[in-house]
């Protein structure tokens, strides 16, 4: 058992991710700096900070691509450096640009996301299992793209393409979700519509626990329930999303005299006129 801030204990195998007096150095310059974060199978976490601030570099972790430079890093129960790498990824869903970027243009949108199972990109070979096939077509569905199922991703908006990898990572019907800014690139519709549909797993209480990395506040899923601050590689704060954001947190985050309005479970942010 380890002790909560909420003065709860938490049983260390209930812990997706944990992160233990985490640091990461390149050369001179510090990333992320006495990082201490646990993630629970039941938790949806959003990390927000400026450009720069270490996001990315934290969900490297989490997706086992990168490993501490001080302290021990968790995932799904696995010591990262001491277990096989290639054990945990299958267990891990990732949506993430470097990924979307990685799929040929030519692959047709129905086989980007049924590959998944077989852990490559594309048809590589001439049968799936129709259980595979009716898997994928389900969450073509319930991402709203079923009706791209022929297409070639290539010829697919931005918002269409990011719709099909969050089917494509819930494919392995994995323990973990890992989004990095999923939101990035999307117009307003592009955006409303896929905080919705994220906002809809977030609200699934058998979706897998799932961290969502950010620069704007506008776009945290309703039901995403807790919230980590990073600014300069260092934590500003952590915890319950009602919390942590606040506007005295925000401001310290962003360096701004910021405004923070709530609007249902939405919220919006703006420098302070
Ligand atoms: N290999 C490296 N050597 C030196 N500095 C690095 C290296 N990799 C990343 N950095 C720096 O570490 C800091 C954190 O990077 P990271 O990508 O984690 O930030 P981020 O919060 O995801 O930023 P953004 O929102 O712009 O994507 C940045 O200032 C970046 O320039």
């Amino acid at each position: 058992m380890t002790p909560r801030s909420d003065g709860w204990e938490v049983d260390v195998d209930d812990l997706v991710i944990r992160l233990d007096g985490v640091g990461v150095r390149r050369g001179r310059t510090s990333l992320l700096s006495d990082v201490n974060w646990s993630v629970e199978l039941d938790e949806r976490w959003v990390v927000l900070g400026p450009n720069g601030a270490g996001k990315t570099t934290l969900l490297k972790m989490a997706s086992t691509e990168m490993h501490p430079t001080e302290g021990t890093v968790d995932v799904l129960g696995e010591r990262l450096g001491k277990a096989n790498v290639f054990d945990i990824r299958p267990r891990i869903g990732l949506c993430s640009g470097a990924l979307l970027n990685r799929i040929p243009g030519d692959e047709q949108v129905r086989d980007v996301v049924v590959s998944a199972g077989y852990a490559v990109f594309g048809r590589w070979r001439e049968e799936y299992d129709q259980m595979d096939t009716d898997r994928a077509q389900e969450l073509l569905e319930l991402l709203g793209v079923a009706h791209l199922a022929d297409r070639e991703f290539g010829t697919l908006s931005e918002g269409e393409r990011k719709r099909t990898m969050i089917a494509r990572a819930l494919m392995t019907d994995p323990e973990l979700l890992l989004f990095d800014e999923p939101a990035a690139g999307l117009d307003l519709g592009g955006r409303e519509d896929l905080v919705a549909r994220l906002s809809t797993l977030a609200l699934d209480p058998d979706a897998p626990a799932s961290v969502l990395v950010t620069h704007h506040v506008e776009e945290i899923p309703p039901g995403f329930t807790h919230g980590l601050l990073l600014r300069e590689g260092e934590i500003v704060a952590q915890g319950l999303l009602e919390d942590v954001l606040t506007e005295d947190n925000l401001s310290k985050t962003f360096d701004q005299d910021l405004e923070l309005r709530r609007n249902g479970q939405r919220y919006f942010a703006q420098r302070r006129s």
